[in-house]
């Protein structure tokens, strides 16, 4: 199945059409400030590319997790400022997603211009499971684009979601895949097929229900599975420890249970955790062993021991994958295991490729060498899937007959 591509749509020639490009402009903020902006620098190519063969660029994106409604701490405005400055232009958000406002900014481009919807999110019709409403939004934001409008597939790390301005738009316009889709499928190709052994994959970060549920499709691939972060604890309680108020899925611990029997010997849980009495960077802390969870107390960290088993196994291995931070990094109380982890894969010889917002942003903001990883992916839970074998949906969907 071919797949159109960015090359294409300008081979084709785009000045003076509208171009929709979804993006992945999901940054870290603190309040309105961005605290790593790596993924609006890996979206400048292909918009960047797109203005200067003349094209009027509308690009979506979403911000977080709103409810499917207006929430001013989940609004693009600080993304719309930091891209323009990137870009050396003006980049005008749009007050809304497909409405009047949308309209009013996208008609008022002229060639070459940049204008951002405002978080796609915010309309419920984008996540909606309904097939029928999600389609509804993706015909919105065709008409955006008008008669010759075309569309740019290039937020990798959302091309998991079957979302409308995903997958949806992607059946209503003509499609392309984005310079950083075919870039990111490349590299993580290396993964996938017959990576070099020892294989070992480092998970952690906070989205557990989401990720849980890969562990079980990625073991048979690996040789060894590092679990830290938010989605260590569901493994602790299943080994029958108590976790206090640390983050816990439930309904996985069972699994999680049968996981630890049947393949026990591939999977690596805390031996001992960083404890705080409640989740701020001047919470009480201690550092206590997997099984001594205090009541009331929640674990933010891995500890030093396991830091070192950690690292002893990448130390072994030939390639590595790491998604999710193995703490709450954003905390320096919280942030030794990370950046122990961060580095043991740094100093490795191995392939190594870290993906996820979060991580990217920690292997940066810890002061890590970026070159010490043969890829920093935008994608975290895209990166995942991927390397489970699951379609994408964003991706498939290019490679269907218009
Ligand atoms: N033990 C923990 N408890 C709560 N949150 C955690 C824990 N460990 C890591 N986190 C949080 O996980 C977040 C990142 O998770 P996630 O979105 O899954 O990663 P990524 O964006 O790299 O894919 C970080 O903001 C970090 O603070
Ligand atoms: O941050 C993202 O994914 P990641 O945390 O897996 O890297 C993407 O922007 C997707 O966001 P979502 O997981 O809310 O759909």
């Amino acid at each position: 199945m071919a797949v159109k591509t960015l090359e294409d749509l300008l081979a084709e020639g785009v000045a003076g059409r509208h171009v929709l490009v979804r993006s992945d402009l999901n940054v870290p903020l603190d309040g309105a400030r961005i605290t790593d902006d790596g993924r609006v620098r890996a979206a400048l190519p292909t918009i960047r590319r797109l203005a200067e063969a003349g094209a009027k660029v509308v690009v979506a994106a979403h911000l977080g997790r709103p409810k499917g409604a207006p929430e001013e701490k989940y609004s693009l405005r600080p993304v719309a400022a930091r891209l323009g400055e990137l870009l050396g232009a003006d980049v005008r958000l749009a007050s809304d997603v497909v409405g009047e406002g949308a309209k009013a900014v996208v008609s008022s481009l002229a060639d070459g211009q940049v204008a951002l919807l405002e978080n796609v999110r915010f309309d419920p019709r984008e996540t909606s499971k309904d097939a029928g409403e999600r389609d509804e939004l993706a015909h919105a934001f065709a008409a955006l684009v008008g008669e010759d409008g075309a569309f740019v597939s290039d937020g990798f790390g959302v091309v998991h979601r079957k979302q409308a301005s995903v997958y949806d738009v992607a059946r209503v316009l003509p499609a392309y895949a984005g310079g950083l889709v075919l870039a990111e499928l490349d590299v993580l190709g290396r993964l996938t097929g017959n990576p070099e052994r020892p294989y070992v994959v480092v998970l952690g970060g906070s989205k557990v229900s989401d990720k849980l549920a890969v562990i079980e499709a990625l073991l048979p691939k690996v040789d060894k599975l590092l679990i830290g972060g938010g989605m260590a604890f569901t493994f602790l309680a299943a080994q029958g420890h108590s976790v206090g108020s640390s983050l816990l899925e439930q309904d996985f611990v069972e699994t999680a249970r049968k996981l630890l029997e049947t393949e026990g010997d591939k999977i690596v849980v805390p031996v001992d955790v960083v404890v705080a009495d409640r989740f701020a960077a001047d919470a009480a802390t201690d550092t206590v062993a997997a099984d001594a969870i205090p009541e009331g107390w929640m674990g933010l960290d891995i500890g030093p021991r396991t830091v070192e088993s950690f690292a002893a196994a990448v130390a072994g291995a030939k390639t590595v994958f790491w998604n999710g931070p193995a703490g709450v990094f954003e905390m320096a109380p919280f942030a030794a295991g990370t950046r122990g982890v961060a580095q043991a894969i740094a100093d490795s010889a191995a392939f190594s490729v870290v993906g996820g917002g979060d991580s990217a942003a920690a292997v940066r903001q810890l002061g890590l060498p970026e070159d010490g990883f043969s890829h920093i992916s935008t994608g975290g839970g895209a990166s995942l899937e991927y390397l489970e074998g699951k379609e994408l949906p964003g991706v498939a969907v290019l490679g269907e007959e218009g």
